[in-house]
C-alpha cells in the first residue's frame, strides 16, 4: 500500500492544520520524528482490532476515554496514575453489568492537537482588544494568551512525541505491575459508594460485585490474570505532519501501521470523503474511528466505510456518533438502520460530549451531566429499538476532583465552574461524575 506524500495530502486541501512560518524548521522536525522509534507496535494495534472485533459483534463493550486535550505540563505519574484509575474503576462496573468484557482504550498519550471553530480568539486586555491565534493543543502552540506562546511552533510535535512516549511508559507499567488489580480497583469503587451520598445511590449494584468478588475468590480465582488489564491508546489524527511521519512500514506483513498510537480517529471537522485526514487513515492499517456529527446522513456514512474499510474488516471501524441530547433519538437510526442493512461491519459508540456544549453564563464552557447521560440512554434505546449493539462511550473525563460540567451527584452548578476549571478546551467529567456514569450506563448495558 502506497502512503501518499505530505505534499499530496496538503494538495487535498487539508483542513483544521497549523501554519508554520518556518518550513525549514518543520522540515527538521518531521525527519527527526521519522527516525524515532515507534510509540506503540503494530502487533498491538491489531490485538486492538481484533477487540473492537467482538465490539462489532456485541461481544464486548468499548470504554473510551480521557483528557480533552492533554498537555506537557500534565505528564505527572499522579495525573496519569488519577486517569487510568477512574478508567479502570469505570470498566470494572461495566463489565460487571454488562457480562461481557469492556475495551480499555484512553485519549491519551497523544491526544494533544484540537481542531477549532475559530483559527482566532480575542480577549479584551489591558491594552485593549487583542486578537491572537487560538489555541490548537500543545502539540501545535501554547495555552498563554500571548503571541510568542501562540504561535505555531513545529518544535512542540517532538515534544508531544516525547511526552506521549513517558506516558505509555507509565501506563504500560501501571497496567501490569500491579496497580490495576481487580481487587485494589473494587476497593476503590466501594470507597467510593459508602464515602459519599452521591455514591451510595449505587450501592446495590457495588454489593453485587462485592458477592461476584468473594466468590470468585472462594472458587480459588485468584490467578495473576486479575492483577494486569490490556490498556490502548487513541487520540485524533489531526496534525498530518506528525501522523505522517509517525506511520511506518510494519516488518512481519509489510504494511503500514501509524505508530504513534493504537487507535486513531478523524474528527467531525475533517471527515470530508476527499479530504486529506480520510486519505491517509484509508491506508494505515490500525483500527480507526471516525466521528459522525448530526449533519451526517447515512450515504455520508457508507462511504466512509468503503473508502475506510473497503475489505469490510471487522474492527477496523468505529463510528463515534456525537449528536448532542436533543438530537440522537431523531437522527441516529436512519444511520444505523442504512448502514446495517449495507452489510458493513461497524462498531458503534456514543460521544455525549461533544454535542452537548455550551456556554455558561460564567463565560466557562459547560455542559450538563444530565444532557450526557440523556444522550447515552438515547444512544441505547435507538439501539434496543433497531436490535443493534450499543458498542461503547467515548467521553471527556479526568480523574481529578475539577469543575468543569455543571450538575452530577454534586450539584456543580454554574457558579461552581471556576473554583476549578483546569481544561485548556472542553470541559471534562470529573472523577466523582465519571463514577456516577459508570454506574449510570452499567444499568443501561443490564438491558441492552
Ligand atoms: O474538542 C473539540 C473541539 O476542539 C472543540 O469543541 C472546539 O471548540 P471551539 O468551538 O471552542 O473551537
Ligand atoms: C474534537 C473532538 O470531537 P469532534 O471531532 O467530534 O468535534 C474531540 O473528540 O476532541
Amino acid at each position: 500500500m502506497t502512503i501518499p506524500s505530505l505534499e499530496q495530502l496538503h494538495a487535498l486541501g487539508a483542513r483544521q492544520q497549523p501554519t508554520y512560518d518556518d518550513p525549514a524548521a518543520l522540515a527538521a522536525v518531521v525527519d527527526r520524528l521519522r527516525t524515532q522509534p515507534p510509540l506503540v507496535f503494530a502487533g498491538e494495534c491489531d490485538d486492538l482490532k481484533e477487540k473492537l472485533a467482538a465490539v462489532a459483534r456485541g461481544e464486548a463493550f468499548l470504554l473510551q476515554g480521557g483528557d480533552c486535550a492533554e498537555t506537557l505540563a500534565g505528564v505527572s505519574a499522579e495525573n496519569v496514575r488519577n486517569k487510568l484509575r477512574v478508567l479502570l474503576q469505570m470498566a470494572v462496573v461495566l463489565t460487571y453489568a454488562g457480562s461481557v468484557p469492556v475495551v480499555k482504550l484512553g485519549r491519551l498519550a497523544g491526544q494533544y492537537a484540537k481542531p477549532r471553530s475559530n483559527d482566532f480568539e480575542t480577549r479584551v486586555t489591558a491594552e485593549g482588544e487583542v486578537t491572537l491565534p487560538a489555541y490548537r493543543g500543545d502539540a501545535v502552540n501554547g495555552f498563554e494568551f500571548t503571541p510568542e506562546s501562540r504561535r505555531h511552533d513545529p518544535q512542540r510535535l517532538l515534544d508531544v512525541y516525547n511526552a506521549s512516549a513517558a506516558t505509555l511508559n507509565l501506563i504500560r507499567a501501571f497496567a501490569t505491575g500491579g496497580y490495576a488489580d481487580l481487587r485494589q480497583v473494587h476497593t476503590w469503587n466501594t470507597d467510593f459508594v459508602s464515602g459519599s451520598l452521591y455514591g451510595q445511590r449505587y450501592e446495590k449494584l457495588a454489593q453485587e460485585i462485592d458477592k461476584a468478588m468473594q466468590f470468585m475468590h472462594a472458587i480459588g480465582i485468584d490467578a495473576e490474570e486479575l492483577r494486569r488489564v490490556d490498556f490502548h491508546s487513541s487520540h485524533e489524527a489531526l496534525v498530518l505532519e506528525y501522523e505522517h511521519a509517525m506511520t511506518r512500514i510494519d516488518s512481519r506483513t509489510e504494511a503500514p501501521y501509524d505508530v504513534s498510537g493504537h487507535f486513531v480517529w478523524i474528527g467531525e471537522r475533517t471527515r470530508q470523503l476527499d479530504g486529506a485526514h480520510v486519505e491517509l487513515l484509508s491506508k494505515i492499517r490500525n483500527p480507526i474511528g471516525v466521528k459522525l456529527g448530526p449533519t451526517t446522513t447515512a450515504d455520508d456514512a457508507i462511504a466512509l466505510a468503503g473508502k475506510l474499510n473497503p475489505e469490510n474488516e471487522a474492527g477496523r471501524l468505529t463510528f463515534i456518533t456525537r449528536f448532542g441530547a436533543q438530537k440522537i433519538r431523531d437522527g441516529l437510526p436512519d444511520l444505523i438502520e442504512k448502514v446495517t442493512a449495507s452489510g458493513l461491519e461497524v462498531a458503534w459508540v456514543c460521544d455525549p460530549m461533544h454535542g452537548n456544549t455550551f456556554e455558561a453564563s460564567s463565560g466557562y464552557k459547560t455542559r450538563r451531566f444530565d444532557d450526557v447521560i440523556e444522550e447515552v440512554q438515547g444512544f441505547f434505546d435507538v439501539h434496543r429499538a433497531l436490535g443493534t449493539w450499543p458498542g461503547g462511550i467515548h467521553v471527556e473525563l479526568t480523574g481529578d476532583d475539577v469543575t468543569e460540567c455543571v450538575g452530577g451527584g454534586e450539584e456543580l452548578t454554574d457558579a461552581d465552574l471556576a473554583s476549578r476549571y483546569e481544561s485548556v478546551c472542553d470541559p471534562r467529567l470529573n472523577r466523582v461524575q465519571s463514577l456516577e456514569m459508570a454506574f449510570l450506563v452499567a444499568e443501561m448495558l443490564r438491558l441492552a
